[in-house]
């Protein structure tokens, strides 16, 4: 069964020039070729990944009332609160055929304090005194690591220091934390061709970090199987693991260069073969590394030549963002 490699980063704190180098250029083709690339050893510790976690499972298992008292509204607006499972229909995204497939997953949004554009909603301080908090720093964590392997892709593509982290928020952070709760499903739901824990998509950002637990199912597509629509497993194998997707925003950037890694939420292999069996609960927690809202997310001048002439317009990130946005809830983007 096909893979992908687990990749250690720790060369770009502690490597040479050259250990550097090397690592950019293995980043950079290992995300040219699948969209997605998984990295080990990246400064977010495994207790904080653990904990993460924890804290997840905490806020989804809350009273509903004290959920549904913070509701992402569904508009074309960045996601923020909680989101019902059925609220969010990833087959909206990137599928063709998508009447009537849902996604069985609930999910909570947020972003950093600074974001006074759109606010994040927390849950009450007294109902899990210290979430907000820890949600917080762990955002500011990811955001840092997002930023290191956009600078690996910079050296990678060789683009000059800066081209795309000058393109990538800063201050204010806007990138998002998303925390993501499966509870169990029989395989007999699943089987009806209805529902999927997340129907195969592309992320908005510029790329997304994802870190999943232990139940498996997450899976990339195959772009070099002769068969249309194959996908390869990505199991958690290594505690400091983070995966990274190449997403939209970058996508647009590079003007198809990088294309954006395509994956889905599905029956875990273990588990394809089952008839009548329950599915353990899941948790991920991704981190959606955002572009500037006011910042060209169209092709670079670089990546516009006469063998790839211009694949998109000029737009904004939170233009970008609200098409998106938009196309998941069935809202026009400008609503
Ligand atoms: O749960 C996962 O592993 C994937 C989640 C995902 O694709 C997302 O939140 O965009
Ligand atoms: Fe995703």
């Amino acid at each position: 069964m096909p893979s992908l490699p687990l990749i250690d980063f720790s060369p770009f704190y502690k490597g040479s020039e050259a250990d550097r180098a090397k690592l950019a250029a293995t980043i950079t083709e290992e995300l040219t070729k699948h969209g997605a690339m998984r990295l080990i050893n990246t400064s977010i510790p495994v207790e904080t990944i653990e904990e993460g976690f924890k804290w997840s499972k905490k806020f989804f298992s809350l009273p509903l009332e004290e959920k549904a008292a913070i509701p992402n509204e569904r508009n074309a607006d960045p996601q923020r609160g909680w989101s019902y499972v059925g609220s969010e229909n990833t087959s909206k995204l990137d599928m063709l055929e998508n009447d009537g497939l849902e996604d069985e997953k609930e999910h909570f949004d947020h972003s950093s304090a600074g974001d006074s554009q759109f606010p994040s909603k927390w849950p009450s301080e007294s109902s899990i005194p210290g979430y907000r908090q820890y949600m917080e720093d762990l955002l500011k964590k990811c955001h840092v690591v997002g930023r290191e392997v956009l600078q690996n892709l910079e050296q990678g593509l060789g683009l000059g220091q800066g081209e795309l982290l000058e393109r990538c928020c800063a201050s204010p952070i806007i990138d998002e934390l998303r925390m993501n709760y499966y509870a169990p499903i029989s395989t007999e739901k699943l089987n009806t061709g209805k529902y999927r824990r997340a129907w195969p998509h592309t992320d908005f950002g510029m790329i997304t970090l994802l870190f999943q637990d232990d139940a498996g199912g997450l899976e990339v597509q195959d772009r070099f199987s002769s068969k249309p629509d194959a996908f390869i497993p990505i199991q958690h194998e290594h505690p400091t693991e983070v995966n990274v997707y190449i997403s939209n925003s970058l996508e647009y950037m590079t003007n198809n260069h990088l294309k954006a890694g395509l994956h889905q939420v599905t029956t875990p292999v273990n588990m394809q073969d089952v008839e009548n069996g329950i599915l353990p609960e899941r948790q991920s927690i991704a981190c959606f590394i955002k572009p500037r809202r006011e910042v060209n997310v169209g092709p670079m001048k670089q990546f516009i030549t006469p063998e790839r002439p211009r694949a998109y317009e000029d737009l904004t990130g939170l233009e970008l963002h609200r098409v998106r946005v938009g196309k998941l809830y069935g809202v026009a983007a400008s609503g």
